[in-house]
């Protein structure tokens, strides 16, 4: 009990230190600096676990704008956020596909870790829900899941797991869907992939879940999802082998079928 206690002690004490550190160094860089005397802060676009997001307009095309992310000063010294920062880089430096943002840049500048990336266009499926309030039927939201999937697809091809779909990380764009967000993905080895693909089968369950919820009035006592939506059997089925509370789905493609399969009827 006394041990537990300590560890509590000291997991809160950690959390402090780590936000004190927050606040000490992670200020953004101020508007309209240069840097690399190539581009220049336009607009912060938010503060993420690792990094911290601005939009920067490239001197050398003055038309052109990107995303710049730096990493958070206060993880500079800490190999989590070096690593985290770094697989990013490569990852995205390796996904060639216009669905997924080119890496542009990266770099070391005044002792901050930066890469640059494109920008990507479009709405959040996060925007399209709670601002937009944006109502997705049973088959909007299988076919939005079946585009997903197509990129999800290309990732695993390519041994990369994402880890990290969820909808603000999700972007509707005029004609496509793009997938944004790479800092916690990561490389798999082939014998693991099975296993490893779980943790995005599992957010993509989460994803389909958003888009059936947006129809859904609450009313009275909250129960479970399966009691909630009126959705078809197939969809509970294809959701719960997602989750892994029904014997899990051992690749994308094997969603995929299911999807398509059901769509068709
Ligand atoms: N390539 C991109 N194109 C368009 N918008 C982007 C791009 N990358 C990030 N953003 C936007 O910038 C904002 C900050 O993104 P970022 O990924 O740095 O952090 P986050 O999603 O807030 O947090 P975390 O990193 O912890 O997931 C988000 O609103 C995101 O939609």
């Amino acid at each position: 009990m006394e041990k537990k206690a300590k560890s509590q002690k000291s997991k809160s004490g950690n959390y402090m230190l780590k936000h004190i550190k927050r606040l000490l160094f992670d200020h953004p860089i101020k508007l309209n600096t240069i840097i690399i005397n190539r581009y220049v802060v336009k607009e912060v676009l938010g503060f993420g676990g690792f990094g911290i997001t601005y939009i920067v307009q490239d001197l050398r095309n003055e038309e052109h704008h990107y995303v710049l992310k730096q990493l958070r000063p206060s993880r500079k010294g800490t190999k989590k956020g070096k690593n985290s920062f770094l697989t990013e880089a490569d990852i995205l430096a390796s996904l060639t596909n216009a669905e997924f943002p080119t890496l542009r840049n990266a770099f070391i500048w005044d002792n901050h870790y930066c890469i640059v990336m494109d920008y990507i266009h479009g709405k959040t499926f996060e925007d399209l829900i709670f601002e937009e309030d944006r109502k997705f039927s049973e088959q909007e939201a299988l076919k939005a899941l079946l585009d997903v999937t197509d990129l999800v697809q290309i990732l695993h091809r390519k041994g990369i797991v994402h880890n990290d779909l969820r909808i603000p990380n999700i972007i509707l764009r005029e004609k496509s869907i793009s997938i944004i967000d790479f800092g916690l993905a990561r490389r798999v080895e082939e014998s693991k992939k099975q296993e490893e693909i779980q943790d995005d089968l599992y957010m993509l369950a989460h994803f389909l879940l958003f888009l059936l919820y947006s129809t859904y009035t609450p009313s009275g006592r909250e129960k479970s999802w399966e009691e909630e939506l009126s959705i078809h059997d197939n969809v509970k089925v294809m959701i719960r082998k997602m989750f892994g509370t029904a014997p899990c789905y051992k690749n994308i493609e094997a969603l995929q079928n299911d999807i398509q399969k059901h769509l068709k009827k």
